[in-house]
């Protein structure tokens, strides 16, 4: 989710702003340009939250943990390993060894209590009682707005999924397979011979997609320039210091939503007017529309707030996701090559009864086995979203623990991932487990319950399309040996995973 969501953090009210964000790349510079005063502010937002949090913490006496240094807790090393090849699982095993399952620490502005296992997915993703909400960071909640499908819970949560699930099911996404077809085998036409960034490609390729079916964005020329300058702009302000000063990155991205609902009202006034019909979501939700003030609730309709929130939402969960789900896919392909050559064959074999064209057909994608499993063995193995945050809506009991209600809660999806009771030899990218089916709540790579992913058939559609093209012309080599991760809420490669591409 950004940077999608900071499925990490929001402050337990808004009036009180104090998560700062995992990032900590526009943070620094932030302080740079703001120097002092910044840094004053920000000491005493840390100090403020963190006498909060002590008296919070004297609730949560009984749950085992460690608060870390003062102001700062455990932050600093959670951080650090975020970055590290392993992630946070060496963060989360250490304390887990000496802590258990379910464990309390202060990271990034914030008391949490952490807990892994089958039984704690099923209790904070069945959405069974209503027992938890989700957990937004403050500046995430700023930027999508007040009617997004990620900030909204409930009954108002459930209407939204309904109307925004519908354009997304398999059916739906038929309509768009030949723009995602052409445009994959286009973006790869560049590639060979030269030094290429797939994150970067991954990254271009994902976000025409999604603009194209949003609001039928042209692939090429100023319109989609603009956007996508708007679009990195917000992206970043996820990971931003929560001032709205001008300059700061938070500012910037509020200033870049405003520019964004701009251009879609623009687009939104053409299409009622009648000027312009387009067989696209906005149109779609066009049809479900009501006027702003005048929804009811209980009515299958959309207010034009409900409408640009929600399409910056998908915008924002849909494309850092996929990008890093794609970039891994390539970079495990890479360090994998018996898995390559046995995927390559799955997808020569699809070619060969095309007689050599590049008109991959819709039907062609529902058969490709061995690559669903390559794909849900890198969610697995990456695991993009390491944690999924929640709010406790009302107190509840885990493992013999009172968790009383409005304490911030994680569950730590990346030991899930890696538990080898469930997962034999967890480190190793081995697509072949995916023949059997696990348990329910064992595989998380699109969550699970009421907040399970909308996009997943996109991302699996966008992922198949271009990996076919991918695999059937090249062959390529890694310029770079680093394994490290960005510092930012979706994993992803920090090089960028640069290679050479070679026809085959
Ligand atoms: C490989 C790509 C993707 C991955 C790995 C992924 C993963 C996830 C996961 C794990 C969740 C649940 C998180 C939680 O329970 O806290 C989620 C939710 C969500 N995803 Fe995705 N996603 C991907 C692509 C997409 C796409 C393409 C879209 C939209 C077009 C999208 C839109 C959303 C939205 C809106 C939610 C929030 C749902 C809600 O709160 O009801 N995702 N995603």
């Amino acid at each position: 989710m950004p940077a999608v969501r900071g499925r990490g953090w929001r402050s337990d009210d808004d009036a009180l702003p104090a998560q700062p964000p995992l990032s900590s790349g526009n943070y620094l510079a932030e302080m740079a340009i703001f120097g002092a005063p910044a840094l004053v502010a920000l000491a005493l937002v840390f100090g403020l939250v963190w006498l909060r949090s002590r008296s919070s913490s004297k609730e949560m006496r009984d749950i085992p943990g460690t608060m870390g240094w003062p102001v700062i807790g455990e932050t600093v090393s959670f951080i650090s390993d975020f970055s590290s090849p392993a992630g946070i699982l060496s963060f989360m095993r250490d304390r887990q060894k000496r802590f258990g399952k379910v464990f309390k620490t202060y990271v990034l502005g914030r008391i949490t209590v952490f807990m892994t296992g089958r039984e704690a997915a099923k209790i904070l993703l069945s959405g069974k009682d209503g027992v938890v909400s989700l957990n937004l960071f403050y500046t995430g909640k700023q930027v999508l707005g007040p009617t997004s499908l990620l900030t909204t819970n409930g009954e108002e949560h459930k209407k939204l999924r309904r109307l925004i699930g519908e354009p997304l099911s398999i059916d739906a996404l038929k309509k768009y397979f030949d723009f995602i077809n052409e445009l994959a085998v286009q973006t790869l036409d560049t590639w060979h011979g030269r030094r290429v960034l797939v994150l970067e490609e991954a990254s271009s390729f994902t976000l025409k997609v999604i603009a194209n079916m949003l609001i039928s964005l042209e692939p090429e020329g100023e319109e989609q320039q603009k956007f996508r300058a708007n679009f990195k702009v917000i992206s970043s302000s996820f990971a931003s210091l929560p001032l709205k000063l001008p300059g700061t990155a938070f500012h910037r991205g509020l200033k870049a939503r405003n520019r964004m609902y701009e251009m879609l009202d623009s687009v939104i006034a053409r299409r009622r007017e009648g000027g312009e019909v387009r067989n696209d979501f906005l149109q779609t939700l066009l049809g479900k529309h009501a006027k702003d003030g005048s929804a009811d609730d209980t009515a299958d309709k959309l207010t034009d707030s409900q409408l640009k929130d929600n399409i910056l939402t998908l915008l924002v969960a849909g494309h850092d996701t996929t990008t890093a789900g794609l970039t891994w896919l390539i970079k495990f392909l890479g360090e994998n090559p018996e898995v390559l050559e046995k995927l390559r064959e799955e997808h020569l074999e699809i070619k060969e009864k095309l007689n050599g064209t590049a008109h991959l057909r819709w039907s062609d994608v529902s058969n490709m086995p061995y690559t669903n499993k390559v794909m849900n063995e890198t969610l697995r193995r990456a695991t993009i979203l390491p944690w999924f945050s929640r709010k406790a809506a009302q107190d509840f009991s885990i493992d013999g623990y009172e968790i009383k209600k409005g304490t911030s809660v994680n569950l730590d999806v990346v030991s899930i991932h890696h538990d080898p009771a469930v997962f034999a030899d967890p480190e190793r990218f081995d697509p072949d487990r995916f023949e059997q089916t696990f348990k329910p709540y064992s595989f998380l790579g699109f969550g699970s319950g009421p907040r399970m992913c909308p996009g997943m058939s996109l991302a699996r559609l966008e992922i198949c399309v271009f990996i076919h093209h991918l695999v059937c012309r090249y062959s390529w080599k890694p310029l770079e040996d680093d394994s490290s991760v960005q510092p930012t809420l979706v994993r992803m490669p920090k090089n960028k995973y640069p290679i050479i591409a070679t026809t085959l």
